[in-house]
């Protein structure tokens, strides 16, 4: 082949790449007309697949934030930038205003999750459901999660189930501690949404939680060997296994033989609207499936990060262990276990457990749909394009954050992150209704393990996962010691 043929060669694909690289931008610049002189600045990646290959990309390296990096980089830090995502042209939002923006104004954004999440968590859950049905149903199932009285009854359920594993891990040798937690977390929102189950039974949904949240984050590619194709089975599983929950429930109120133990399907079960029309199968099914899985991950996570940090940090330790120690001491002897006003006393685990939840941002992003033209930090989000509030560069702004990667709890001594900067739990009416719960739980258990036990972990250098959520590939494999011979 002559050289002036391969000099041709390359140009004409130098030339095609260049296009490639930029149809998708010129495309939509083109569908909303005048506006795209007023679209935030980014890149819309290449056709069909538009960013994900990047965002795949920085989340499968040890540096996911090199991903909203690179659009900082080039663009500058208008804190918002045009992208293409999981399907769709999206805006992703990175200041601590914008955020508190998009989340808080119903008026103008509503859930824009991806299809393929709403056919995972189901048509029916909160993600895919009207604002005025959400606005009821998201009543009816937050009050039993909330305030004093609710999370005083869970307390001491929480408490033995913490005790009892800490015993049991500590004799097993060599454990997945992630993995164990997740299944201590899932036995506890069992407790609250599905008390009178069986063994068995919450096994099996456990197993199927796992394989169905790999998929929430992955490609949606329906083929056999990809993480989604597995989480569809996965969910079609779920639903059958509530469907039986639901079929047996309904029959015994038939009959008259119901449980006197109420929990959260019942209260499904029995809830009407103001026409007196009442929940059918699939709604209290996608409205249990999603409360489950919302409510044992995520605190799985953050209990196994909180953990490891503190036993990374032995001077956080030994402050967190002192603290811990004073409560127990104090604890008048007829007392048994931890009260509610005890948690609200423990000012420096709160903000162990607060540096976690910034450090690892377990939803690094939520998503948002705009509901019309609008206008953020000056820029346009045309309607129908998707909002991606990304937490995780909030929480990682050395602005807010001084050296955002260190776990300095102390960072939180007399400060009050101003709106918008700490949003673990997002915020506005989809504000987490399990954030109480969830700190409950974790501050439990972290009592009683720093009382009375130690991690060692198999490889603590393990790298790590960051997708669907950050954890060490190995689970965090490792033993747990009992150091104390109290209970
Ligand atoms: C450390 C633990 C937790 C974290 C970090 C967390 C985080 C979040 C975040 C960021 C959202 C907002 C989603 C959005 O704006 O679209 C959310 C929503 C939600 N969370 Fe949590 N969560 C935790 C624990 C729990 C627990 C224990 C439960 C239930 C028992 C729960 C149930 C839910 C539900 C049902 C929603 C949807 C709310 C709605 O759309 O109205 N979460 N969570």
């Amino acid at each position: 082949m002559s050289f002036s043929l391969v000099l041709s060669v390359a140009i004409f694909l130098l030339v095609l790449l260049g296009f490639l690289r930029r149809v998708n931008g010129w495309f939509y610049d083109y569908k909303v007309g005048e506006k795209s002189y007023e679209l935030p600045p980014g890149d819309m990646g290449w056709p069909f697949i538009g960013n994900m290959w990047s965002f795949l990309l920085a989340f499968k390296s040890n540096n996911p934030d090199s991903f909203v990096s690179s659009f900082i980089q080039r663009f500058g830090r208008t804190g918002i930038y045009k992208a293409f995502m999981f399907g769709n042209p999206s805006v992703i939002v990175t200041t601590p205003e914008a955020c508190k923006r998009v989340l808080t104004d119903d008026e103008t954004f509503m859930p824009g999750w991806p299809v393929s999440t709403v056919k995972l968590m189901g048509e029916k859950s909160f993600i895919g459901i009207s604002f005025e049905e959400h606005k009821r149903l998201r009543r009816l199932t937050a009050a039993p999660i909330n305030g004093n009285e609710a999370l005083s009854i869970y307390m001491c359920y929480i408490e033995d189930l913490v005790k009892s594993a800490l015993d049991k891990w500590s004799k097993m040798g060599k454990i997945e501690f992630l993995t164990e937690v997740r299944r201590l977390t899932f036995r506890i929102v069992m407790y609250i949404f599905l008390s009178s189950e069986s063994e068995a039974v919450l096994e099996a949904l456990e197993r199927e939680y796992t394989t169905l949240n790999y998929g929430v984050r992955a490609l949606a590619i329906n083929i056999p060997g990809f993480a989604y194709y597995s989480a569809l089975k996965s969910r079609k599983k779920l639903v059958a296994l509530f469907q039986s929950i639901l079929n047996e429930r309904r029959s015994r109120i038939k009959s008259n033989s119901a449980s006197s133990k109420r929990d959260m399907m019942d209260a499904l079960l029995h809830v009407e609207d103001e026409n007196g029309r009442k929940l059918n199968d699939e709604e209290i099914i996608d409205v249990l499936l999603m409360y489950l899985n919302a409510g044992h991950e995520s605190s799985g996570h953050i209990i196994m990060w909180a953990t490891v940090f503190l036993q990374k940090n032995p001077e956080i330790f030994a402050k967190a262990k002192a603290e811990q120690e004073a409560v127990a001491k104090n604890r008048p002897p007829n007392q048994k276990g931890m009260t509610l006003r005890e948690y609200r006393q423990m000012e420096y685990l709160s903000k162990v457990i607060d540096e976690t939840l910034r450090l690892v941002t377990f939803s690094l992003t939520v998503f948002r749909e705009a509901k019309k033209d609008v206008k953020v930090n000056g820029y346009t989000i045309p309607k129908g394009w998707k909002v991606l509030v990304w937490f995780r560069t909030v929480h990682h702004d050395e602005d807010i954050y001084p050296e955002p990667l260190e776990f300095n709890p102390s960072r939180w001594d007399d400060f009050t992150p101003k709106a918008g900067s700490f949003l673990p739990f997002g915020a506005g009416s989809r504000l987490c209704p399990g954030n109480d719960l969830a700190k409950l739980e974790i501050s439990v258990f972290l009592h009683h393990f720093l009382l009375n036990y130690k991690l060692e972990r198999e490889n603590p250098e393990c790298p790590l996962m960051f997708l669907p959520h950050t954890r060490p590939k190995d689970n965090c494999m490792g033993t747990i010691r009992r150091v104390s011979s109290e209970n």
